[in-house]
């Protein structure tokens, strides 16, 4: 059984001049307790998709989908409160900022104590072993201190272990992490990194990791989704994507990164995209990597569907092994 099915979910912004599309009939599936990396430049979609699952789109901007299926019901047909009601008891999301969960002007004592008794967490003494136990969780040293401070008494790193621990309080199913780690310092990332997945794994909760740096994503996760420019172009098992990536724009990611070991030879010049993401209201006809693709070709001015390739994943791309490909739908 799946924890996670989302089939065709789209988000756009309301405009005065009408709806202008930020993310394009996006699907993903996670297991349970698996960990799906979501990997794409800045732009492309990732944070909508999202905060879409969470129910958490600002009043500006409207989405769609055939159902959001999470550990199995489907969050498209309930109403927004039961909607909000059933998110909350099943999933959670940590932020880039860890202040962005947090709150400046409470202790982290009281944070957590409100969202342990939220989650029905007992009464007042069971409710502070519990956050002790928390804080221990995520690898802070002195709970009892901690909990006694204030975020700004906090390094950043400390404040995202801080908000992992009330993530974990609802006790998710599904953690959704959106750059966990992007406003921290270099070695405290692979820390927080290691946290996470440990603890989705020690859980067997499902572990959804937002970044733009595959690097991080290479030994963590069992499935990677490549998202550019508001769709998906890749879908697939990590070692498949780390072994024979089909989609050019997959490729070209992990050409850039000097630690993926042999696909880059000693010496030689690391491969960047020329240009950047297209503006979502100026994209280009067919493919929208097309005016950047290295192999692109006549036909990329038609716009490809996600396709399902045998013993690989699923691709977006008219050049990738056409001879095995099937209909996506097929493979649902
Ligand atoms: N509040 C907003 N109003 C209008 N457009 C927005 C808003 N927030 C984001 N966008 C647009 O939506 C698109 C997708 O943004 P999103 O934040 O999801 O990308 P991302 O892949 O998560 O990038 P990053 O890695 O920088 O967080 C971008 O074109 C962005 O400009």
């Amino acid at each position: 059984m799946h924890l996670l099915r989302v089939e065709n979910l789209s988000v756009s912004y309301l405009t005065e001049s009408g709806e202008v599309p930020i993310v394009d009939r996006m699907s993903i599936k996670m297991g349970m307790g698996e960990i799906l990396g979501v990997v794409g430049e800045s732009g492309s979609g990732k944070s909508m998709m999202a905060l879409a699952i969470m129910g958490l789109l600002s009043p500006k901007m409207r989405m769609r989908a055939d159902y959001i299926n999470l550990d199995g019901e489907d969050l498209m047909k309930m109403s927004v409160e039961d909607r909000a009601a059933y998110v909350a008891s099943k999933a959670a999301i940590i932020f880039q900022e860890p202040q962005a969960s947090l709150n400046p002007c409470f202790s982290i004592a009281s944070q957590l104590d409100e969202t342990i008794a939220f989650h029905g967490g007992g009464g007042r003494a069971d409710r502070k072993t519990k956050a002790l136990e928390l804080l221990d969780d995520v690898g802070i040293n002195r709970p009892d201190l901690v909990l006694k401070m204030y975020p700004h008494q906090l390094s950043g790193g400390m404040n995202q272990r801080v908000a992992i621990a009330m993530a974990l309080a609802c006790e998710p199913r599904l953690l959704i992490a959106d750059e966990p780690t992007t406003a921290l310092d270099v070695t405290i990332q692979s820390q927080i990194i290691e946290l996470l997945v440990k603890l989705s794994r020690a859980q067997q909760s499902g572990l959804m990791l937002i970044t733009h740096d595959f690097a991080l994503l290479s030994e963590n996760t069992d499935r990677i989704g490549v998202v550019y420019s508001g769709q998906l172009m890749e879908h697939a098992a990590t070692e498949n994507i780390l072994s024979s990536p089909h989609h050019p724009y997959t490729k070209a990611l992990l050409d850039s990164i000097p630690q993926l070991g042999d696909r880059h030879v000693k010496g030689s010049r690391l491969f960047a995209l020329d240009g950047n993401i297209p503006a979502i209201d100026q994209l280009p006809v067919g493919c929208r990597l097309g005016p950047r693709c290295p192999k692109a070709e006549r036909q990329c001015v038609n716009t490809p569907e996600l396709r399902s390739i045998e013993n690989y994943g699923k691709v977006r791309c008219h050049l990738a092994s056409v001879s095995s490909v099937n209909k996506a739908e097929a493979d649902s």
